[in-house]
This record gives C-alpha cells, structure tokens and sequence, in this order.
C-alpha cells in the first residue's frame, strides 16, 4: 500500500499510517505538475484543503483506490470522477468541529472588540484606543446560516453570552432548533433583517456559492457584523466588500478567501477585516484527531473494509458498524456466489431482509451483495462506491425489501437473481460473533458455514453418488473438510455443499462431472 501525503497532516497520522505497514511518502506543497507525475505510483492520497483532486489528477492515478481529506469539507475533490472509478472519498467530519466553532466565536470577539487592532497600535508603541470603540456581545442578536455540527457549536457556545441566537438551515428539523434553543427563521432575508451578527456554516454546495450576495446586503441591518468560517465564496466577497464600503456591514471576520491560498485578497485592504489564513482547524487537538482518523480511514478503504465516514458511499452510523461488518460479509459471500454457480448475465436483483437485519443500514449491505455479485466477472475494480453505478450501467435492476421477521430464523437476507426467466435464490444467517451461514440456495436448505473453497454439486439422491465423490476427490488429492446435503424429495435431487481444503483443478473437476447420477457440479472460492 502505497500513500503520498500532499500536505501537512499531523505526525500522529503518519505514524499510524506507518506501523499498518503503508508506505508512505509525505510532500507537503508539491507543485501540481510533480503531483500529477507522481501521482500514478499511488493507490492513496491523503490532502487537505488545497489539493484539487479533480479529473485532471484521476486520469493519472490509475491505481488510486482512496482520497482520504485531512478534515471536514470536500469541495476540493470532485465527486463524480472518483465514484465512477470506485475510488473511495474519506474525510473526518468530527474531528475538527470544536476547532472551527472556537476560531467563529474567537473571529467574533476580534472583531467586535477590534482586538489586532489595537494589538497592532501598541505593538507600534501606540497607547491609542481612539475610533476603535468595541461592541458588546450581550443583548446582541446572531444570525446563524446553516445549524449542522459547527454552526449547533457555535449556537449553544454564543447563549452563555447572553445572546438571541436565530438561525435560517431549511434542512433541520424544529425540533433540533427547539433542543438547541435557537429561534428559526423562514427565510434568509428575515435572518439577515433580524441579526446584528451574521456567522455562515453551510457546506460549500452549487445551491449555497454566493448565497449572501448583493440582494442579501440590502435587507441587512445597517452595521452588520460578518463571520465566514466555512468556506470562501458563501458570501460573495465583492457584495461583501461593497457592503464594507456602503457601512452596511461595520466589520468582518474572515478565515477562508476566494482564490485560497494567497495573501492578496483586497479584503486584506479595509482596516475592519480581520483575516486568518484557513485557520479554523489549526489546532493541536484537531489536527492529531483529523490525522489519525484520516490515517485509519485510508488503511481501511485500502484493506477493502467499510469506512464510516466514506463520503461517496450511504452513511454508516458508527454504532451499528461492528454488528453491519457481519452482514456485508455474509451478502458479499452471497453475491460471489451467483456468477460461480450460474453463468446467466444478471437482469433483475432483488434482496430481501428478514428480521433483525431489516432494521439496520441494509442499503450499505446491498452495496456489498452487488460487489460480490459483479466481482467473479468483471475486470474492472469493483467496490462499494461503484458497485451501484455498474448494475445500473449494465441494467440490472436492484430492489430491496424489508420484512421484519424471518420464518425459522432470526434474521435472514435472501438474494433472488433474475436471469433469462431463471431465478437463482441464496439466503443467508448470521451466527453469533457474526459467523455467516448459508441456508438456502435454490430452494435446498443447509447450515453452510463458507469457507474459501467450496464444491457445489447437484446429484440425483440416490446410494453411492457421495462415495464416489469422496474417492475421487481423495484421488485428486483433494482434502474434505465438510460436507453438508440439502435434499428435494419431490424431485428425488440433493445438492450438496462440500468445504475442501484447496483448489480443485479442471481435471478433477471433470472426473467429478462425469460419475453417474452427478448433474452439475462447481468450485466456488471466496
Ligand atoms: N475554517 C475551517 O477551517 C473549517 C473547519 C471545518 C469545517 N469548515 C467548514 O464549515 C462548514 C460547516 O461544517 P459542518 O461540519 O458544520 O457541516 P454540517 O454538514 O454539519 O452542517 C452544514 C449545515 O448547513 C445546512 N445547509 C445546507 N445548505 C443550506 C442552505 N442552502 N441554507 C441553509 N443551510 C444550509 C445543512 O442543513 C447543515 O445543517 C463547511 O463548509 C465546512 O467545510 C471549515
Ligand atoms: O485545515 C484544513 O485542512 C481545512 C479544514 C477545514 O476547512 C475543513 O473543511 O475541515
């Protein structure tokens, strides 16, 4: 496992990416002609907000499998290109938020209280506080743009000053607002119409870019104090600017500029601007928390593993990940098992879960039946992010359904593959410590434990077909560890399920299909 690092990320998270055994090759500030050369050798990158990871750089990383983002906001990678390439997108959403909530409330106070300021007079030798008279938090009104992780922290940290605190995010709940204490407000003009300080916490998204512009100024409370420590470009920094000029807004607290990085921006221009250069992370503690994480994130994608905080992949709640590993297990095993069985091309999916199943995170466990399914067959890479997007570029329709019980069990999944009219059927348990079971398949009931190989015959059920099996095998000097027989008294057919203890070759496979009463017999690996 290879992993280039393209900028500083913490020691912490080196280290760790070292003892899992990564090579890893650290080059903070590459100049981009040296990434994109470089970057092929790669099957990891870890950057954080300055890297554009964008269709330029993928069409050079054939072997990238993961972007890991040393933070929280991703708009600096595009998402499209590496999902259709099964490359997985990490960040670590949490690992910076107290960080960032911190810099918006110390952004705040600086400006308010012209703190560099005055810092600045007297560095000179100046013991001068004229025309720098402050503002008092208490009594003040906050207008906070979008209430997620930063802007709650933000919230609940600005009442113990004594201050209303409104918030306009269109997307959570009134509960969530009433838990927080936070008045909610409709629309983003009556926001900017009520507050006296404006703090901006959306993500960067096409809907949010230039959210506060012009028009939004114009409704604004005449002497509007202004905090963006999200991302640049929320507010339009020239609106902004005219604001600044017109005493529309009094003052300003910025950490992230348009262009970034740079130290040209003209906001640097106005006196009552106070700037920090994508500070708002900069900390000890987030950095060694952003670090580590990010660091365990990549050896996990690396490794194939789920990884909760995978960008481009459902949300996994990290709660439910030691119970949900098990499943994705079980359904990969399942979907491996189709095409080593059947040699239909798949048309339809269906995936239905009984029982305790029903009630997790089951589409994340479909992703995992159909990277098995597709893995035996196609060339191509294919994971989690991608595994979706090939059954629908080859129109494989997939559906889930939920039941919750399971006849017999306590929790079942079964998988039922369509093909040319044919349906192939598989369903599987968990035991405890999440040991899979296979129960089914095609209709013939079993308790397979999987194994890495396996032999699957159908037989007429009639004396002496096992035997033979076993002797043959034995002359293949082919180990049995297990065997397990489903049987159809109807159709007087078993099928029987045998754990060997290696590969089985073509000859022998042969010899197999030939003893009498034998109808169909397969090795299938895990
Ligand atoms: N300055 C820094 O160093 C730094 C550090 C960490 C995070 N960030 C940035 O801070 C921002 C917030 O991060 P977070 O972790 O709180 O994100 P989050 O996803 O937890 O919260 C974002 C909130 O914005 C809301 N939102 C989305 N679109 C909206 C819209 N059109 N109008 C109003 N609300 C909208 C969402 O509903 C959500 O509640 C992000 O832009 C992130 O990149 C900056
Ligand atoms: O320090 C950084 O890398 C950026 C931090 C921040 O903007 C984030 O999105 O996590």
């Amino acid at each position: 496992m290879k992993v280039l690092v393209s900028e500083q990320i913490a020691q912490k998270g080196i280290e760790k990416l070292t003892q899992e055994g990564v090579n890893v090759d650290v080059k903070p500030g590459l100049p981009r002609e040296e990434l994109l050369s470089i970057i092929g050798e790669y099957d990891g990158l870890i950057v954080r907000s300055n890297t554009k990871v964008n269709e330029e750089l993928y069409q050079k990383a054939a072997k990238l499998k993961v972007v890991g983002r040393a933070g929280n906001g991703v708009d600096n990678i595009e998402m499209e290109g590496a999902t259709k390439r099964g490359i997985i997108v990490v960040n670590t959403p949490e690992s910076n938020v107290v960080s960032a909530a911190e810099l918006t409330i110390g952004l705040l106070f600086a400006t308010c209280r012209n703190i560099p300021q005055l810092h600045n007079r007297l560095k000179e030798r100046l013991w001068d506080r004229s025309g720098l008279k402050g503002m008092e938090l208490q009594g003040k009104t906050v207008g906070i743009v979008g209430l997620g992780r930063i802007g709650s922290l933000v919230a609940t940290r600005l009442k113990s000053f004594g201050m209303t605190i409104i918030a306009y995010d269109p997307y959570i709940s009134d509960t969530r607002f009433q838990k927080l204490g936070v008045e909610k407000k409709e629309t983003l003009d009556e926001l900017m119409s009520q507050c006296d300080i404006l703090t901006i916490h959306t993500p960067k998204t096409e809907e949010t870019y230039g959210m506060i512009g012009k028009e939004q100024f114009k409704v604004a409370k005449k002497g509007l104090t202004v905090i963006n420590c999200a991302r640049a470009g929320l507010i339009n920094e020239a609106a902004l600017m005219e604001a600044l000029k017109a005493k529309i807004v009094k003052r300003a607290g910025i950490d992230v500029l348009e262009g970034e990085p740079h130290a040209t921006s003209p906001l640097l221009e106005f006196d009552n601007v106070i700037v920090t250069p994508h500070a708002g992370a900069d900390t000890v503690e987030a950095q060694d928390n952003v670090g580590i994480t990010v660091a365990q994130e990549v050896v996990s994608a690396l490794r194939g593993e789920m990884v909760p905080n995978a960008v481009n992949l459902p949300t996994l709640p990290v709660q439910e990940l030691d119970v949900i590993q098990a499943y994705l297990r079980l359904g990969e095993i399942m979907g491996k098992m189709y095409y080593q069985l059947e040699k239909e091309a798949v048309e339809k999916v269906e995936i239905i879960y009984q029982g305790e199943v029903a009630s997790l995170e089951t589409p994340v466990i479909s992703l995992a039946i159909l990277k098995g399914l597709f893995e035996p067959v196609l060339k191509e890479r294919v994971n989690y992010v991608n595994a979706q997007l090939i059954a629908k570029n080859r129109s494989v329709k997939v559906t889930e359904s939920k039941e919750s019980t399971a006849d017999n069990y306590l929790t079942l999944i079964t998988l039922k593959v369509m093909s040319k009219g044919k349906v192939f059927t598989i369903s599987g348990t968990t035991f405890a410590k999440g040991e899979p079971r296979i129960v089914e398949i095609n209709g013939y009931e079993f308790d397979v434990n999987p194994t890495p190989y396996m032999l699957i015959a159908e037989n007429i059920d009639k004396p002496g077909v096992v035997g033979q099996m076993g002797t043959l095998l034995g002359a293949g000097k082919v180990n049995i560890a297990t065997m397990q027989l489903g049987r159809n008294f109807t159709d007087q057919q078993a099928m029987m399920v045998l754990a060997v203890d290696s590969e089985v070759s073509r000859e022998t496979l042969q010899f197999l299909s030939g003893i009498e009463g034998i109808l169909r017999v397969r090795f299938v690996k895990i």
